[in-house]
């Protein structure tokens, strides 16, 4: 059994998409970044490969790599669920959360969910995302950004 940490941020700007587990959540800002930001599945990616002790995406997605330029974070997900497949571990269960002070989450938890377990090919119960404000505190709190937090588990197929 092997346990894995991942956090992640990305700056709210003006004229990018927001793109947080892998959907589009309509809104006036998005979030930053070479890929699509989205900082929730980073965070997922590195708590697995940090359960893996295999480092984190920007070692094995460069954000020098044009390759990566806005590129839709599933495919990197899909590459790190190939990693786990071939070291010959499977997903017990990955618990998330969503650090932001709007927009609102919850009504897309679900279809986020769905997204990262078909991706590592478990079930949907196996995958917690959840959300929150920071009461207006900190980075999140005054919308400059967006954080995600991530801890993973992985066990022997
Ligand atoms: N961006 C967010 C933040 C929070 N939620 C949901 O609202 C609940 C209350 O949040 P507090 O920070 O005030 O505790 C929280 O439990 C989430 O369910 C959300 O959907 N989107
Ligand atoms: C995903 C990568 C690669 O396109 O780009 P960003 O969107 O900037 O994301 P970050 O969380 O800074 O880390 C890893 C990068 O290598």
């Amino acid at each position: 059994m092997r346990i894995g940490i991942g956090y992640d941020v990305h700056r709210l700007v003006k004229g990018r998409k927001l793109i947080i587990g892998g959907i589009e959540i309509p809104y006036e800002l998005g979030l930053d970044g070479h890929s699509d930001a989205d900082v929730l599945l980073h965070a997922i990616m590195d708590s697995v490969l940090g359960a893996l002790a295999l480092g984190d995406i920007g070692k094995f997605f460069p954000d020098t790599d044009q390759n990566f330029k806005d590129i839709d974070s599933k495919i990197l997900m899909k590459e790190v669920a190939k990693y786990v497949d071939e070291m010959g571990y499977k997903i017990s269960n990955i618990d998330s959360v969503i650090i932001a002070q709007k927009p609102k989450m919850a009504p897309h938890i679900d279809q986020m969910r769905e997204i990262v377990a078909s991706i590592f090919k478990v079930d949907i119960r196996d995958i917690g995302i959840k959300a929150t404000t920071t009461e207006k505190l900190g980075f999140e709190g005054r919308e400059e950004g967006i954080s995600a937090q991530s801890v993973a588990l992985l066990v022997k197929k």
